[in-house]
């Protein structure tokens, strides 16, 4: 190569970072010293984010990642999170390390209670308070998540907050340890299903359907203590944030045209429910607080016969329901600002209904040996009836949250 290319190509150079997220206690370190040891002369920056004052993964990570002092750099980011406290922090710390040019790689860990999407949502978009645009010295790679084999279904159905097992970020922190467990599930590129040496084939390979359910888009890799190929989450090229947005399963589920039926050998199915016709509130809330325990996960909007302004958002994981306000339906705009977005989303006049334009339920539905027949039988229930279709639905009594704010817990 002649130099002028050589100088050009180093001009051009932007340090690749691999993102590794998982719930506490799923084996991130034990990785990241897996990978470091085996990295091939790269040389590498790791971050380690901890939430408590003693970030005792950087020390283990200094003990027995065999960093050379001289060339690579460990870089503690302890009492907080990166993905919301610390996050200023993090745009910092990786400037300053992209900009010394000593570096082939960053390697982050995340706190174990960190959600993905704020973390890559740094590497990808201008930091307008702080000036710092990440994308000019950096090429976010690969967001990994590392799910725990042996752990995963005691923590999906556990119906525990972070707060009640004191690993809440801050005191204010009521997120349920289910709903952080599928976030970092929906939003990555590799998933590593660790701890496999705790678990029999038969519940790995169930496991490994219904992670597969979730996030169709991800490679998945069985790992035993931390043992991956580096070169699956280290310069992949596999991030993307638009289609990282859309990966998950229950939203190509939704926007599919035509669904494709899942590997039924474990029974893991998914499917959609659309009904153009409002639910009774009081009959709705009885159905959900008698959630079929086959559904694993339930995403979608739902439409009130009391709330003809707002559709509601629904997101049931586990034993974790979350039903709130989701924004105006575009029936409740002023017809100027209607036609407007009609124009620029064609697709939404296909599906208009002349009356109740696009107010809708459309909920999207996985599990395991889902009985859908019977599920969409005792939803059509809460619909409602031809006659209350003619009453006066502001009459009818609606126990649901009212606000945002409100939005809450069902169960
Ligand atoms: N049996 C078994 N144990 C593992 C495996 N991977 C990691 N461990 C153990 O699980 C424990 C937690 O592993 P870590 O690597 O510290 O997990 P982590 O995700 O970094 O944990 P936090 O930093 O607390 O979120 C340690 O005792 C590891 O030795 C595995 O594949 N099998």
């Amino acid at each position: 190569m002649d130099n002028e290319v050589l100088v050009e190509k180093q001009a051009d150079f932007k340090i690749p970072v691999t993102v590794l997220s998982g719930y506490l206690g799923a084996g991130k370190t034990t990785i990241l010293n897996h990978v470091l040891n085996n990295r091939d002369g790269l040389r590498v920056a790791v971050i380690v984010n901890d939430l408590s004052e003693v970030n005792i993964d950087a020390a283990l990570i200094q003990k027995e990642g065999g960093l050379s002092r001289t060339d690579e750099q460990l870089v503690e980011m302890s009492n907080g999170c990166i993905c919301c406290t610390l996050r200023g922090d993090l745009l910092r710390e990786v400037e300053r390390l992209a900009k010394q040019e000593r570096f082939d790689y960053i390697l982050i860990e995340s706190t174990g209670v960190g959600e993905p999407v704020p973390v890559a949502q740094t590497f990808t978009y201008i930091d307008e308070e702080q000036g710092i645009d990440l994308s000019q010295f950096c090429r976010l790679d690969c967001m990994v998540t590392v799910v725990d084999a042996y752990r995963f279904w005691h923590d999906y159905s556990s119906g525990e907050t972070l707060l009640e097992r004191s690993q809440g970020a801050h005191e204010e922190d009521h997120r349920e340890v289910v709903d952080l467990l599928i976030d970092q599930i929906e939003f990555c590129d590799v998933l590593l299903l660790n701890k496999c040496d705790l678990v029999s084939d038969k519940d790995l390979n169930e496991l490994e359907g219904v992670l597969r359910t979730l996030q169709p888009r991800a490679k998945l890799i069985r790992t035993e203590q931390g043992k991956v190929d580096p070169a699956e989450i280290l310069n992949t090229g596999r991030f993307n944030f638009e289609e990282a947005s859309v990966s998950a399963g229950w939203m190509r589920e939704l926007n599919a045209p035509v669904h494709t039926p899942e590997t039924e050998e474990y029974g893991i199915g998914s499917f959609v429910y659309v009904r153009a016709k409002p639910f009774h509130p009081e009959r709705l809330m009885r159905w959900m607080e008698e959630w079929p325990e086959a559904i694993i996960r339930a995403k979608g909007i739902m439409w009130l016969a009391t709330r003809s302004l707002q559709a509601q958002s629904i997101s049931q994981a586990g034993p974790s329901i979350q039903f709130g306000p989701a924004g105006l339906w575009a029936a409740a705009l002023p017809e100027s600002e209607q036609h407007l977005l009609l124009e620029e989303e064609p697709e939404l006049a296909d599906s208009w209904h002349p009356m109740y334009g696009d107010r809708i339920n459309k909920v999207v539905f996985i599990g395991i040996d889902l009985q859908r027949a019977e599920i969409e039988a005792s939803l059509d229930q809460c619909l409602l009836t031809k006659e209350e279709m003619q009453q006066d639905w502001d009459s009818l009594m609606d126990p649901f949250p009212q606000s945002q704010q409100e939005a809450c817990a069902i169960n």
